[in-house]
């Protein structure tokens, strides 16, 4: 239960539904349990009217009173166990939800580092599997508690005070079925969760497969795809038959407990009868009653199982949520407009996981406004040193400064709000093409999007489309080309209009006239920008004042175009190569 302890802040933020919920099963329970009295007081009424020789007409008013008695106890009973899901569920939706968003937050709050320490699926399942299971807690485990507990009470009661010996042998079995029904649920969910895992398994490699369904077919890899498939099939069909065995063994079980109960009333309350310590009507009291407990009784099982499920799953939920960001803004963090002025003082980085050194005391000086080509053989940090002006990752040593302040220093929303970054791979969501531009600026018009898109010169290629503007790019953007995706992601760095930007490998993917038409409608609107262009090609119609050459982490050549050819060095074999 200390596992769950943390969720408790919910049920004192939702007090009241809590409240309310737990008087309402209890409430319910009272009514579900009433009616046995009537009905063994209306048997033995018949009955002694019957035996004094009373007439049809006399017996058969009593027997309709009571009638619509039972009916108006079993429309109470339904309606506070209406209200009851409407208090105790209710709140468990909304305990959900709050915990969604508290997720959530956290992804958004942690840093790249732990996304790529990371698998997807784990953490997809806290934000789904895991809430799932706490809310079993929340709600249905409470309210089937409750319920268990009301019933039996007042159940029990109503059982001692016709008969204590009775009572005793009629509950002995019971709780033998609540621990079975323990045992059997375990079993249930050991088995599930590997069924959960085969499907997983078996999504992704559909999904996968619908992926790279053109890698497949042009490697004709059709038959061994479909030989893996089968045999992922094969062992969900045989886990999910084994577990619907275990499944028929629920019921079965229940009901032979239930069974021994129902005999030990017949055969004790009979032999009781006899003698004359209670009536017929009590034993037909006592059976309405049994039937009565056998749900609640069997819950416990159930609800001890879920409990334990949602105290694993809430404990990881904790971990996750314990997990501080390893970047953050300091207090007192700095908060100013920026000019634009970038200096990397001495800096190095190594990437935690994998110890690679992508970076080595590497200094640079950039004057606000100043257009700088970074190029380089792959993996020369290139994106790297992109990542540690954003503050994806922090430097390992030296200092990265903008307008001469430590970035460390600055507040880290306001310092990425000003900085327009296009990455390498160009990430779309699964939204109209519009509000993918508009993503970049949230309050921005329409003028300025279709601006946006004209710089990037996307204007024809979504005039040639249906939709124009409102066209869904689908997942990740599969609708549209490379050298769009690319564009689009331009258009939103555009949008945001920051005094810097950083375009890594932003027009790799479109052919020279494009980028030419690009590069003509983003002159102006840079002039004023610090613009750092990562970039394997060299834009020719650009003229830069640095153009950096990266090797190995660290600059290998330096100097505006007329210098680095004079050099003639790796640059000047470049451009002369690709000009040529
Ligand atoms: N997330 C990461 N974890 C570990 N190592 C990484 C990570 N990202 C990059 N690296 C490594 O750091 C080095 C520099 O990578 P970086 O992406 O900065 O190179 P790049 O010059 O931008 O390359 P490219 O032109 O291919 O994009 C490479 O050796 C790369 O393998």
């Amino acid at each position: 239960m200390s596992k769950l302890s943390s969720v408790n802040k919910y049920f004192i933020k939702y007090k009241w539904r809590l409240f309310l919920g737990l008087l309402f099963t209890t409430v319910s329970g009272k009514f579900a349990v009433m009616p046995g009295n009537k009905i063994g007081k209306i048997l033995d009424d018949v009955k002694q009217l019957v035996d004094s020789g009373a007439s049809k007409e006399v017996v058969m008013p009593i027997v309709v009173k009571t009638g619509l008695v039972l009916l108006g106890l079993a429309l109470l009973r339904g309606f506070f166990m209406f209200m009851t899901r409407q208090t105790l569920i209710v709140m468990s939706r909304h305990i959900e939800y709050d915990q969604k968003n508290e997720i959530y937050n956290q992804y958004q709050r942690l840093n790249t580092g732990f996304y790529k320490s990371n698998f997807t699926g784990d953490l997809m399942n806290r934000i789904s599997e895991d809430v799932s299971r706490v809310r079993m807690y929340t709600g249905p485990s409470i309210m089937y508690f409750t319920n268990m507990l009301a019933i039996t009470t007042f159940g029990v009661i109503e059982m001692w005070k016709v008969n204590h010996i009775l009572t005793i042998y009629v509950l002995t079995p019971l709780p033998f079925l609540a621990l079975s029904i323990y045992y059997v649920n375990r079993i249930i969910f050991k088995k599930s969760g590997k069924i959960q895992a085969q499907l997983s398994g078996l999504t992704t490699t559909a999904q996968e497969s619908f992926s790279g369904i053109r890698v497949i077919k042009s490697f004709v890899q059709e038959k061994n795809m479909m030989r893996f498939f089968n045999e992922n099939s094969e062992n969900y069909r045989q886990s999910s038959i084994n577990l619907s065995v275990t499944e028929a063994v629920y019921f079965p079980s229940m009901n032979f407990f239930i069974g021994l109960s129902m005999l030990s009333t017949i055969l004790i309350g009979g032999y009781f009868t006899i003698n004359g310590k209670i009536t017929g009507g009590d034993i037909a009291k006592f059976v309405f009653l049994i039937n009565l407990l056998m749900f609640p009784i069997s819950s416990i099982g159930m609800v001890a199982s879920m409990t334990q499920r949602a105290g694993a799953s809430q404990k990881r939920i904790d971990e996750f949520l314990d997990l501080e960001p390893a970047i953050t803004s300091p207090a007192n963090a700095v908060k100013q407009t920026l000019k634009g002025d970038v200096e990397f003082s001495n800096i190095s980085f190594t990437y935690p996981h994998t110890g690679i050194n992508a970076i080595q005391h590497l200094s640079l000086k950039i004057k606000p406004g100043q257009k700088v080509a970074i190029i380089g053989k792959t993996g020369s940090g290139k994106s790297t040193l992109a990542h540690m002006m954003l503050r994806m990752y922090d430097t390992t040593g030296g200092e990265v400064l903008l307008d001469g302040v430590d970035i460390k220093k600055f507040d880290l929303h306001d310092l990425r709000r000003q900085i327009a970054y296009t990455p390498q791979e160009a990430y779309l969501f699964s939204d109209t093409i519009y509000n993918n531009i508009k993503f970049g600026k949230d309050d921005a018009t329409e003028a300025e999007v279709k601006n946006a898109a004209r710089m990037a010169d996307l204007e024809n290629d979504i005039a040639g489309m249906s939709h124009g503007y409102e066209t869904v790019v689908g997942e990740r953007g599969v609708m549209l080309s490379g050298g769009q995706k690319q564009r689009m992601v331009l258009a939103r760095a555009i949008i945001k209009n920051s005094p810097l930007l950083i375009l890594d490998e932003c027009l790799s993917a479109v052919d020279t006239q494009t980028e030419k038409n690009i590069l003509a409608n983003l002159k102006e609107f840079l002039v004023d920008k610090t613009t750092l262009v990562i970039t394997h090609r060299i834009f020719t119609s650009w003229t830069f004042d640095q153009i950096i050459v990266l090797d190995d982490g660290n600059i290998a050549e330096q100097g505006n175009h007329e210098e680095l050819m004079q050099l003639n060095g790796r640059y000047a074999q470049l451009y002369i190569h690709q000009t040529s």
